[in-house]
Parts: C-alpha cells; structure tokens; sequence
C-alpha cells in the first residue's frame, strides 16, 4: 500500500484503479470465495440453502448454523454442555490456562480479575501511549520517505503488526513491556511451530520423542516460562521498594495482585499462579494483536480503495485534533466517520471469520438434536454478507449503513453483526481494539495519503484470522506524485 506525504499533495485521483491497480476485484466485497476451497463448499451451500446442515471434516462432524437466534444461543449458553474446542494433544501451548482456553469457575475468575484493565477511564490512560507508538512507527517513514524518490510504498500488514505487539506490550504490561517484547517474540516462533504441526495428522505418543523438532519446541515453552516468571518477579521486587499498595494498575500488575490470594492462602480458585499469568500473557498477545493489525489493515486499504471517505475521515480527524496532530483522550468519540468506516470494514472483513464450539453431550440447538461430539460453526462472514440481513448491498463498502449505531445497521432482530462475538465470552479487548484502531488510523491519515499498491492483489485468507496477502512490496517504481 502507498503512503503519500500531505505536504506533497496532489489532487487526488478518483478510483486508484485509474492508477492501474486490480480495484475490480474488490470493489465489491465477496471475501467468502477465496477463504479456502475446503470452507468454499461450506460457504456455498449456505448461499444455495440458507438453511443449516452438516459436513465431515475427516472423522470430526460439523454442524454449520445458518440461523443467528441459534448462533444467539450457543455463544449466550452458559452451560458446560457447550464449550471452546480444546487444542489437540499434540499442538504447542499457545493459550492454556488464559481466557480463550478456560472454562466455568476458573475463566469466569480469570475474566472479573482481568476486567477493569478495560474499563473506559484505564482505557483513556492508554491512548498517549497508543500514540506514542503510532508516532515512532510514522517516524521510521518519514526517514526512510526522505531517503527515497517519489512515493514510498509500505509493507502495510508486516508494520502494523509491529506496531500492534509495540502497543500491547506497553499498555498491558507498562514498565514491563521490554520483557513482554521478548516473550512475544517467542510466541511467533510458538505460532510458526503451530503451523508445522497443524499441517500434519496427529500421531498418538509421537510428540513424547526427543526428536530435534520437539526438543526445539520444549525449549521455546520452557523460556517463555522463564520470561514470564523473571518479569514477575521483578515487579514484584519494584513493589517493595516503592512501597506501593499494588502491582500497578496495569494487566500485568493486576493479576499479580490476584497471586497474592494464592500466598494469603485462598481458594486456589480465587487466585492466579505463574501457569495462569503465562497463560494470560500469551492470550493477550495472541487474541490482541494481530487481529488489530488486520482490521486496521482492511481499513486502510478500503480507505485506499475509497478516496471520498479517505478525505472525509481526514478532515474530520483534522477538525477534531486540532492543532495537536494526534488524537486527545477526550477526542475520540467525536471521531464519528471514522468509526462508521472501522464499523463497515469490520463487517466485510471480520478477523475472527468463523468460530467454533463444542458440543460436550448430546445438545439441542434451536429445534435440533445435535450429538455429543459435534463442532458448531459459526460461519460469522457469512452472517456479515447475508443479503437477507444487510439488503442487496451487503457486498459492497457502505458506512453509512452504521450511522444509527451498529444495532440500527442491519434488517435482523437478532445480532447478526458478530466480529467481537457476543454472550459473556464476547471479546474483553473490544473498547481497547477500537480505540488503538482510531488513534494509529487518525494520526496516519493526518500525515499521509494512502493508495493501493498497484502490485497489491487482493486475496484475503483465512489462517486463524482473516488476514491481507501480499503487502511485501516496500518501494513504488517510476510511480508519480
Ligand atoms: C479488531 C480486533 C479484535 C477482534 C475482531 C476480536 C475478536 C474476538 C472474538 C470474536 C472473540 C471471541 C472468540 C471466541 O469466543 O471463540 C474474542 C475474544 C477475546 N479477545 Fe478479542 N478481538 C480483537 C481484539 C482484542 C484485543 C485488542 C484484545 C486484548 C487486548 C483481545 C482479547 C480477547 C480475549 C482475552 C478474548 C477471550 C475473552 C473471554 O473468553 O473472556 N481481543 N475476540
């Protein structure tokens, strides 16, 4: 994708596709094609039928729901009957112990001791640190933009994914964040593990053999740990000798202070130990990061795609910034369009484009039997281009359609708008994801134009999260300004 310094401005052309690039293929959303021909078939007899039905995945059947008031009450059901897909046995430990794996007691203590790092005044907190980051990333352009002719080109995705893991580690782990840093970097060599061991069936015992493959994946669980464990030490250390009363008021501080009902000899079940704090370190990197880095990426690419609200969301930020050039704590909720465009972008691409659940016993949903054993579906792209609940045109880039609010968008009495989830297990970063996507979003575009790279082809897929292909060009030939 394309940044354009604002003081080199030039009238803006209509449609990038003028400037040769592939603009007919997404100028009308249809993402559920290309998400992969295994979900293809799924995806297509939904458009045909409407109607939910079955299909195997090898040995393992899945029911695919078409009906939001069933999809209403698998993710409000609070019973056990129902509950995440555990992780197969020998895949490596990427969430366990943290919000996305527990279940019943222990998840519901994890969330109430979790739950006021996102409350709205911790929130606001944030945003200066949201904007610091934002700033040193559009900082590393401009020096690299000064060392080059003519327009520079971004690997768009790869940066803000940087930016985003930047973000997280410093507003949930605060003074700590250089540690987190180091975890997280482990954690993508966790996730690259994941999708060597992913793409290969499951052997029974196979993953007990010191193989050099599995000795590698020993040592990458084992450092975390370490990591994990020094980190909390060392704030625990800075604790006594500040003499504070807390651990801080961040997430790390915040669930520290949860150990201590370990020490003061609590309910183990009202208390966090280091398994827990790993667990959640690992959950707030992996749940938080990179699908902040892809919705702001769909943005920015729509906003590339669509030159009227790229200016329109400028001047707006321009009105409501002011003279500062980065959005104020108490400014953002006046960014109106801008969030009608995250609305509309997080409807046509969803991060989380499908979940899943598991049926514990033998369950009705709706009016049907579902057997113990069963995968639920729940297709939310599909609900999210559903012609029956958007209009005719539920393909296409319309914000609009979100100026009443997210409730008012659709024509379905039931939420069929599902990108956070719903239900008590909706997603706890919510708030933080749309306010960090309105400050890097606001303090870009006040800086930069933004184009689509005429070498950009557009191919969402979806490996965990719907996520853009090829934005690893990072330099425009002979492209005017
Ligand atoms: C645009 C960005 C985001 C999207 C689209 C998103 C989406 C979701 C969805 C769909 C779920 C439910 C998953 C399921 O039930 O299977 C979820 C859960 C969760 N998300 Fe997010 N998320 C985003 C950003 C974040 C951020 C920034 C954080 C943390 C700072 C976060 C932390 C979590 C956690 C911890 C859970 C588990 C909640 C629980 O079970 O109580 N997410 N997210």
């Amino acid at each position: 994708m394309f940044t354009l310094p604002l003081r080199n401005r030039k009238p803006p052309g209509t449609r990038c596709s003028q400037q040769g690039s592939p603009v007919s293929t997404f100028a009308e959303h249809k993402t559920r094609p290309q998400i992969s021909k295994f979900q293809l078939s799924a995806f297509q007899l939904y458009s045909c039928t409407g109607d939910k039905f079955i299909f195997w995945q090898g040995a393992q059947a899945r029911f695919f729901l078409t009906d939001p008031d069933d999809v209403k009450e698998v993710l409000c059901s609070r019973s056990t009957q129902i509950s995440r897909l555990q992780r197969r046995p020998d895949m490596v430990n990427l969430v366990d112990n943290g919000l996305l794996q527990l279940e019943g007691e222990d998840w519901a203590f994890h969330r109430r001791t979790l739950n006021p790092g996102f409350l709205p005044d911790k929130l606001k907190k944030m945003v200066p640190i949201m904007a610091g980051c934002t700033m040193e990333m559009i900082e590393k352009w401009s020096s690299k933009e000064a060392n080059e002719a003519k327009r520079h080109e971004i690997d768009v995705f790869t940066e803000l994914k940087k930016l985003t893991a930047d973000i997280i580690a410093h507003t949930a782990f605060g003074s700590s964040y250089a540690e987190a840093k180091q975890i997280f970097e482990l954690q993508q060599e966790q996730l690259r593990l994941a999708k060597q061991i992913g793409s290969k069936p499951c052997i029974p015992g196979l993953r007990f053999i010191p193989t050099a493959f599995h000795r590698h994946c020993w040592k990458v669980e084992k450092k975390i740990e370490e990591l994990t464990s020094e980190m909390i030490e060392r704030r625990i250390r800075q604790r006594k000798l500040n003499q504070k009363d807390m651990h801080g008021d961040d997430l790390l501080g915040l669930m520290i202070d949860a150990m201590d009902n370990r020490a003061l000899g609590l309910d183990k079940k009202l208390s966090m130990g280091i398994a827990d704090i790993v667990g959640e370190t690992k959950t707030f990197f992996m749940a938080g990061h990179e699908t902040t880095a892809t919705s702001i990426s769909w943005t920015l690419m729509l906003l590339a795609a669509y030159p009227e609200w790229q200016a329109r969301v400028r001047d707006e930020a321009r009105t409501v910034c002011d003279a500062s050039s980065v959005p104020a704590p108490g400014s953002l909720h006046r960014l109106n369009l801008l969030s009608i465009v995250l609305n509309e972008s997080l409807r046509l691409y969803p991060p989380g484009a499908l979940m899943t659940r598991m049926a514990n016993k033998d369950i009705r949903v709706g009016k049907t039997l579902v057997p113990k054993g069963t995968v639920l579906v729940l297709p939310i792209i599909a609900f999210h281009h559903d012609q029956r609940y958007w209009g005719p045109d539920a393909n296409e880039f319309r914000p609009e359609r979100f100026s009443e609010g997210a409730s008012k968008a659709s024509q379905s009495s039931s939420p069929v708008f599902l990108t956070f989830s719903a239900g008590p297990q909706f997603c706890i970063g919510q708030l933080f994801a749309l306010q960090e996507a309105k400050v890097v979003i606001a303090s870009i575009l006040l800086r930069y134009r933004i184009m689509v790279s005429p070498r950009y082809r557009h191919s969402p897929i979806n490996y965990t999260i719907l996520q853009p292909q090829g934005f690893h060009h990072t330099k425009a030939q002979g492209a005017e300004m």
